[in-house]
């Protein structure tokens, strides 16, 4: 039985729905989901031509509980509209959507007590208000037991260092200081399942190593499930095991971070100091991609050892040193875009 965790998904193909017994039961599901949007386009002076975009198209996975998953993609993938509908926020165009057991497009209410959101480009905190009275209002609105609430919050303004701010307007604070304020908003009803959208989006490193550091704990000591949508592929790499990546609205990949290079087919590089001035160097295990005097760059498949090209070269000639460089994960994601047959899909 292959495990959605670890196959990548051939591009464009559905990722299996089945899994081991072993692996826990699923917090979040979507079985053959898809968006369609009727937009209305100028075609002449006057006339307006229908049209429609099919932002999520036929889209499969699975999330069990306390899982921290990455859901990237280049702009205009699909992400946000997958986050709303599984928000309930859209309603899907067709397939199935769980959260928690609940349709979120049915029970929007229901499910917002156990899910928290937090979109990185606004905020969801009042903004005249000093961030102790917007937690106050969360918690009358979501009606928190009180003793659970000053725990939350204790905890959130001990780790997310929101003590001195708690008296500021929301106005008043810098973004990465109201991205932590908006994160700790979010978990003050202890949602099981947490989106985060951009969350670390225009924070500078220590804010952002901040808001990692937390979302490492949370995910750990509570097993809250957490998908995150992301530009910054740090954040990836920090804190998933798994990541999807979707693009024109289809899953093209579903499976570990390191899986991704095998996907994008992904090269590493020799790169070779030589004692003196050469013609590009001839093997047949990589290719010699760049040359700048006596230092020569040879990319060679990833998934392969670099040894036997090592020794093939310093047999033949004179090498002086030598190091690898690793794919970039950024050039890898690239490229799995990149081998997809172009223009979004329209219906
Ligand atoms: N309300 C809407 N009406 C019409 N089209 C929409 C609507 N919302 C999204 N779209 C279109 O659906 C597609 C997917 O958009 P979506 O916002 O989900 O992408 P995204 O992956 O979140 O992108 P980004 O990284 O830029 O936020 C885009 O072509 C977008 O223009």
């Amino acid at each position: 039985m292959t495990d959605p965790h670890t196959t990548p998904a051939a591009p464009g193909s559905p990722v299996p729905a089945s899994r081991p017994s072993s692996v826990p039961a699923p917090v979040i599901e979507l079985t053959d989901v898809e968006k369609v949007f009727d937009i209305r386009k100028r075609a002449g002076l006057l006339r307006r031509e229908k049209q429609q975009v099919r932002a999520v198209d036929g889209i499969s996975f699975t999330v069990p509980r306390g899982e921290m998953v990455g859901y990237i993609g280049p702009n205009g993938a699909g992400k946000s509209t997958t986050i709303k509908m599984l928000t309930g926020i859209l309603t899907p165009s067709g397939g199935r959507v769980r959260v928690a057991g609940i349709d979120p497009a049915r029970e929007r209410t229901v499910l917002a007590r156990r899910i928290g959101v937090v979109f990185g480009q606004r905020t969801t905190l009042w903004w005249d208000l000093p961030l102790r009275d917007s937690y106050r209002l969360v918690h009358r609105m979501y009606r928190i037991p009180d003793r659970r609430f000053r725990e939350n919050l204790d905890r959130c303004v001990d780790l997310l260092d929101l003590g001195r701010l708690m008296d500021v307007p929301v106005r008043q604070l810098s973004l990465g200081q109201r991205m932590r304020g908006d994160i700790a908003a979010a978990l003050l009803h202890d949602p099981e399942v947490l989106y985060l959208d951009e969350p670390t989006i225009g924070l500078d490193v220590v804010s952002k190593a901040k808001v990692r550091e937390f979302l490492r704990e949370l995910n750990a000591e509570r097993s809250v499930t957490i998908l995150l949508t992301t530009h910054d592929l740090t954040d990836i790499e920090q804190l998933c095991r798994r990541v999807m990546v979707i693009d024109h609205g289809k899953l093209m990949y579903d499976g570990p971070l390191a899986g991704l290079h095998e996907a994008g087919e992904s090269e590493r590089i020799l790169v070779v100091d030589l004692a003196r001035e050469l013609p590009p160097l001839e093997t047949g295990l990589a290719r010699t991609v760049r040359v700048e005097g006596p230092r020569q760059w040879l990319a060679f498949p990833a998934d392969r050892s670099a040894a036997p090209l090592v020794a093939e070269l310093a047999a033949a000639y004179p090498v002086v040193d030598l190091s690898v460089r690793e794919p970039d994960i950024e050039a890898v994601i690239a490229r799995m875009y990149a081998d997809r047959p172009g223009g979004r899909s329209r219906v």
